[in-house]
């Protein structure tokens, strides 16, 4: 059974953190449904073996079709690993989805620290 649909996504330079972050909650996100931006979910398939709908790469369009699912009530909770010291070329495309997440009141997890709490919460079935 699904236990929750989450979005993973992260930067280039926060791309390890995701591999390790989905590595530690590895068993709570064998049982989710992911999806994820494209160069993201490529490596957590490749490194973490997790079964990753992957979306297209960030800079392409990911985060929009990703907050465009949210929309539409098909995500609960995304994490969102971004870098703040790089600026980049999709910057509105980001804006977007993290507006998207407050509009519908998806929690949405941008740093490290705040996604350990959001999956252990999830994953404590709450
Ligand atoms: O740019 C991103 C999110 O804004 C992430 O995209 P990738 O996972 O394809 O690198």
């Amino acid at each position: 059974m699904t236990a929750c649909r989450i979005a993973l996504i992260s930067h280039d330079k926060k791309k390890d953190d995701m591999v390790a972050l989905a590595r530690e909650f590895l068993d709570f996100l064998g049982r989710c449904q992911i999806c994820a931006t494209g160069t993201t979910g490529g490596r957590l398939q490749r490194e973490v073996g997790l079964v990753v709908e992957s979306m297209l790469s960030g800079p392409l369009g990911g985060d929009l079709q990703i907050g465009a699912r949210l929309a539409v009530g098909g995500v609960d909770a995304v994490v969102f690993l971004r870098d703040p010291m790089t600026p980049q070329p999709h910057e509105p495309d980001i804006n977007a989805l993290v507006r998207a997440c407050d509009v519908h009141d998806i929690p949405c997890a941008t740093n490290l620290a705040s996604a350990r709490l959001l999956l252990k919460q999830l994953q404590s079935g709450g």
